[in-house]
């Protein structure tokens, strides 16, 4: 079974998550996630997850502290997904690999089907929100 070691970017702005819609392909089509990507060999969660925003999203961040660690196995691969509080040092997190994106206050948080591994960080953070 394949394994991914993933890094995601938490983005809180006025009390709302930032979460994008994942594109209409694979056993996660257009759930939504946090932002970020598979971790390159030797690479660390928190240069990972820099580099992937600038990638996907064309915005800087920096990681403010690690979060928490998520496994999850899902039917064709499993996960191992570290979520990082990150904050925008420069960018307008313009979207190129996701179909759309929503800032979350607590009260949307669970309006989105997000990816199911990403419950336990979703919860997490509900106390992060307003
Ligand atoms: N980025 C991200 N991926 C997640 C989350 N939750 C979750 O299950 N995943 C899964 O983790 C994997 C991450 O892969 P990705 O496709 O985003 O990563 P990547 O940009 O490095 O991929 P690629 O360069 O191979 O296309 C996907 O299988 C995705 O479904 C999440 O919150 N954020």
């Amino acid at each position: 079974m394949k394994h991914v070691t993933v890094a995601a970017a938490i983005l809180i702005k006025d009390g709302k998550v930032f979460s994008a819609q994942r594109k209409d392909f694979g056993e996660m089509a257009k759930r939504w996630e946090f932002p970020g990507g598979k971790l390159e060999e030797g690479e660390s969660g928190e240069a990972a997850i820099v580099r992937e925003i600038k990638e996907e999203l064309d915005t800087d961040i920096r990681v403010i502290k690690y979060l928490s660690t998520v496994e999850y196995q899902y039917k064709t691969f499993s996960i191992t997904m570290s979520g990082y509080l990150c904050e925008i040092l420069a960018g307008d997190l313009v979207l190129s690999e996701h179909l759309c994106a929503k800032w979350l206050g607590k009260d949307e948080l669970y309006s989105v089907p997000w990816a199911d591994a990403d419950i336990p960080l979703v919860q997490a953070i509900e106390g992060m929100l307003v």
